[in-house]
């Protein structure tokens, strides 16, 4: 077990985080750039602006600063993508201890260099034992102790065993995994098509279609994320088609809740804004997009969001024309 740990970020996932380890550690520290959060969380143990009614184990504390980090032997990765690169680099400036445990939470790739996030890691903070966990895991029910599972990827066991010790609770369970290119590209792509889901429910195009697409989009997402590295038999896991389903049809996902907005003629800066926190599928649409393209993969779910979110295609359009595709075979 680790004597403690540091949380980066005090957003929704990094408070649920804390509230699942929270009470398995002497001490948990988050580290946000939030004042007021962090001030929300010392005083009051709470996160409103992100996670209303989470109450934080008394050992949980927040901070500002980054260096706090060198103190734990654990630092957890809950910023979004887009901040990981410049985190990590700001993190070996800083001069952990080589034997500190990264772990990352975050689900999606970097644009322009299609990096995961342990490859991001692997290049800033190359002397550590890095680790990702993945799954059907929405910050909002594991706050309220509702039951869920995760995998967590590590090439080494022995860390992957003390990690799933720690994520072991009598409402979370989590398995071991040495894929992790197979659990990242599962939870990085499935944002798209959660995407694409809340389009199709905000279109009003009932539930049959959304099975239907959520369907395929498994298939794509299995044909896309093996030919980027994954293994099959981790998107048909917890990470792949575990979180599919999870944020496909979940009221609580953020990038469920983008699509909703869009489908109901919302522009994509509209239903941004209203969401006050990060959904990943909006910048990852692009960076998956290329990736896709860099392949050569069929991808034609993540074509249509990317017509939609980022070529001005009206939804509707772009659903008729996934349905009046050359017809084909269905497994290939
Ligand atoms: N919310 C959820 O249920 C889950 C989220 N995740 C993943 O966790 C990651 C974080 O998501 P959420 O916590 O939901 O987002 P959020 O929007 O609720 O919180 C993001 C946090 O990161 C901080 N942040 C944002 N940009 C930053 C930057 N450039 N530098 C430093 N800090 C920055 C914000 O201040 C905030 O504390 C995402 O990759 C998401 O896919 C994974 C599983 C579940
Ligand atoms: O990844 C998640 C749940 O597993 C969270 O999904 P959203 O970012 O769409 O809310």
């Amino acid at each position: 077990m680790f004597e403690s740990a540091a949380i980066l970020g005090t957003g929704s996932f990094g408070t649920a985080i804390a509230h699942l380890i929270g009470s398995r550690l002497p001490a948990v520290e988050m580290i946000g750039r939030d004042e007021a959060v962090v001030a929300a969380i010392n005083r009051d143990r709470q996160n409103p602006r992100y996670l209303a009614g989470a109450t934080l184990p008394a050992g949980v504390t927040a901070t500002t600063g980054l260096a706090a980090a060198k103190k734990h032997p654990l630092v957890i990765f809950g910023v979004p993508t887009s901040a990981t690169r410049a985190i990590a680099a700001e993190l070996a400036g800083l001069g952990l201890p080589p034997e500190t445990v990264l772990l990352s939470c975050a689900k999606g790739i970097e644009r322009g260099t299609g990096d995961r996030m342990s490859v991001i890691l692997r290049e800033e903070l190359p002397d550590h034992p890095i680790a990702v966990l993945s799954g059907p895991n929405h910050a909002e029910e594991i706050s309220q102790d509702l039951a869920t599972c995760a995998v967590i990827g590590c090439e080494d066991e022995v860390i992957a065993e003390r990690l799933q010790q720690l994520f072991t609770a009598p409402h979370f369970r989590s398995y071991t995994s040495d894929d992790l290119a197979g659990i990242e590209l599962g939870g990085a792509i499935k944002n798209v098509y959660a995407i694409a889901a809340g389009i199709a429910h905000g279109l009003g195009l009932g539930d049959n279609a959304i099975a239907a697409l959520v369907t395929r989009a498994l298939a794509e997402m299995t044909r896309l994320g093996t030919q980027l590295g994954g293994r099959i038999e981790t998107f048909a896991g917890l990470s792949g088609v575990g979180d599919l389903i999870a944020t496909c049809f979940s009221e609580h996902s953020r990038n469920h809740r983008v699509g909703t907005a869009l489908g109901q003629g919302k522009t994509l800066e509209e239903a941004v804004d209203s969401l006050g926190m990060v959904a990943e599928g909006v910048p990852n649409t692009l960076s998956i997009y290329e990736a896709a393209r860099s392949c050569g993969a069929r991808t034609p779910i993540i074509d249509a969001v990317h017509a939609i979110l980022y070529q001005d295609m009206p939804a509707a359009k772009a659903l008729r024309e996934l349905l009046n595709r050359d017809p084909r075979p269905e497994a290939e």
